[in-house]
């Protein structure tokens, strides 16, 4: 491995769009400071240090309330740096965890005690070395009570995984919508797919993310709004967003933040929408306790 990467905006923008009172980030992460929290030694990438200071700045320069800090790949199942964000948060944030399969109830629980509230299954060979299905599903059948299980994975295994997703015990939140296709447009093949996920089970959720990664014509987006609009109206309670912070592996085309909050109107044209998008839903499965 190399120099370490900055995939974030410098400077991004304050957003147009002001969210409403409450609005969760729900999809970020933090790395490092790798001085303190060490990169594990299997990382795809070596980021430099994007710590909970400065996810916490970006948040309120956002409009926003509360994060949801997902473990990042480059943490490897040593959760230490995303534990520390959610410390330092004054209980802002809740977490994902990436977890050895073998994990013990007990460590569980010191993760539900830190603010873990589900763990990631992440399938992109360039981010991890194995997925081992079997014990993915060991595992999720012990999780604390109220807990979910994260997926990322991209359109082209969905079909392979469908019986893998049909077994899983607890609900299930899809990344990035599976990393559709989304020049295909709203009814393009990998939205079909998409959607036939969402309607053999009504606890699959997603998270309605990146379209500085899933729309090649880049900012403003406009293929990533076409086609990812309709979706979020036919299943507006269970779909939640996040700015993906600071973007892990973007090292062209990084997105401003500000921008991608500006995104939020054009896939939820209405209050209504916004509200459940970015405070009710994720409240259901972050801080279900509040509501
Ligand atoms: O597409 C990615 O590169 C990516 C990586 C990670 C991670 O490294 O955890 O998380 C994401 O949400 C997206």
């Amino acid at each position: 491995m190399t120099d370490r990467i900055v995939s974030w905006h410098a400077s991004p923008s304050k957003p147009r769009y002001t969210p409403p009172a409450g609005a969760v980030d729900a999809h970020c992460h933090v790395f490092g400071p790798m001085a303190e929290f060490p990169f594990s030694p299997k990382a795809k990438y070596l980021p430099e240090d994007a710590g909970p200071d400065m996810l916490f700045a970006l948040r309120d320069q956002l409009g926003f309330a509360r994060n949801v800090i997902v473990q990042a790949s480059c943490h490897g199942t040593n959760n230490a740096a995303t534990l520390n964000g959610i410390a330092r948060s004054n209980g802002k944030a809740r977490g994902v965890a990436v977890v050895d399969p073998a994990i013990s109830e007990a460590e569980l629980a010191v993760l539900h005690e830190g603010g873990m509230r589900g763990i990631r299954f992440n399938f992109l060979k360039r981010l991890v070395d194995d997925a081992p299905k079997d014990k993915f599903l060991e595992v999720a059948a012990r999780l604390p009570k109220g807990w979910h299980i994260v997926i990322y994975f991209e359109a082209d295994i969905l079909a392979e995984l469908r019986p893998f997703i049909d077994a899983l015990p607890v609900p299930v939140v899809v990344d990035h919508m599976g990393r559709p296709d989304v020049t295909q447009g709203p009814d393009g093949a990998d939205m079909k797919a998409f959607r036939a996920l969402l309607d053999s089970r009504d606890d699959i959720w997603f998270k309605a993310t990146c379209p500085d990664r899933l729309d090649p014509a880049g900012d403003p987006w406009n293929a990533f709004a076409d086609a990812v609009a309709p979706l979020v109206a036919d299943y507006q309670d269970r779909v939640i967003w996040g700015t993906d912070w600071p973007h892990p592996n973007m090292e062209t085309n990084i997105p401003d933040d500000g921008h991608l909050v500006d995104m939020i109107p054009r896939i939820a044209a209405t209050a209504e929408l916004q509200q459940k998008l970015l405070v009710t839903n994720p409240m259901r499965l972050y801080w279900p306790e509040e509501l």
